[in-house]
């Protein structure tokens, strides 16, 4: 199950503390396919967050428009899974029943709880199901949120820097556990991220923004085949591709990137 979805001319302004207008995203178009895996970089303050917000339907543009296989979003559904960046795991409920949640939150707990028991162990989780989040390491609670999202299986997952808080080696574990549900299921993948590694590891496309406005300056095909080696040579020039991109676009200084 996979989904298209197309951001067709989207602007979205806030206005901060002094009432300044702040485009977040200006006249962005991008088309993802199905089963695609993208992820979206840029400097904070780029209007990464905004657009995964709108693509999940919990804001709206002021104009334009967002497309899921064809279909105006116009409201969150569980047809799109949102994984936030940490803590966003009920304290009170144990890993199972956070990963059931959404079974029961959609009525369907009793025809598919047997699913529960496969996405702890897809996600590799088993022995941990009484756990409560604060009994569980930082990366084993993402797991636990990515199983939360995948259980309701989603058309396409948003994830938010689902790795941003973790250590290296745990973060390249969740990776290669991300890859693995995205080729067992094909789920359409929208990542967000601000480790440029991540990004080549993982995506198909990566999509670059740049701020004030927030739009979309770049996107690189990564035509490197899987599964990736970190250290090859065409990785390595990958990444510097990018790095030299945003230095001459003077966006970001270099240090904030996982380099
Ligand atoms: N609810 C809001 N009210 C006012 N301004 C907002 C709001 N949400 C976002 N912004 C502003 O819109 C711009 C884009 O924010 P957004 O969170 O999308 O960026 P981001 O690229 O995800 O940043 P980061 O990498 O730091 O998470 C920023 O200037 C931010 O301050």
């Amino acid at each position: 199950m996979k989904s298209s979805i197309s951001i067709s001319n989207v602007n979205r302004i806030y206005k901060d503390s002094d009432g300044n207008r702040v485009e977040a995203l200006k006249d962005v178009n991008l088309e993802i396919k199905p089963g695609e895996f993208i992820s979206i970089i840029g400097p904070s303050g780029c209007g990464k967050t905004t657009l995964l917000r709108l693509i999940a339907g919990l804001d709206k543009p002021q104009t334009g428009q967002l497309f899921i296989d064809g279909a105006e979003i116009t409201g969150a559904d569980p047809s799109r899974g949102y994984v936030f960046q940490q803590g966003s795991l009920f304290p009170w409920l144990s890993v199972r029943n956070n990963i059931a949640y959404g079974l029961r939150a959609r009525n369907v707990y009793k025809s598919k709880k047997e699913n529960i028991e496969n996405y702890i162990e897809l996600v590799g989780l088993k022995g941990f199901e009484k756990s409560y989040p604060h009994q569980i390491s930082g990366g084993m609670a993402q797991r636990v949120a990515i199983a939360r999202a995948l259980i309701n299986e989603p058309k396409a997952l948003l994830l938010d820097e689902p790795m941003g808080a973790l250590d290296s080696f745990t973060r390249a574990d969740l990776q290669d556990k991300l890859l693995e549900l995205w080729k067992k299921d094909g789920t359409t993948m929208v990542l967000v991220t601000h480790d440029i590694d991540e990004a080549i590891y993982l995506s198909d496309r990566i999509v670059i923004m740049t701020p004030r406005p927030g739009k979309i300056s770049k996107i690189i095909d990564v035509n490197l085949s899987r599964p990736r080696q970190r250290g090859s040579a065409s990785f390595l020039d990958m990444r510097r591709q990018i790095l030299e991109f945003f230095e001459l676009a003077q966006a970001i200084p270099q240090p904030e990137y996982n380099i």
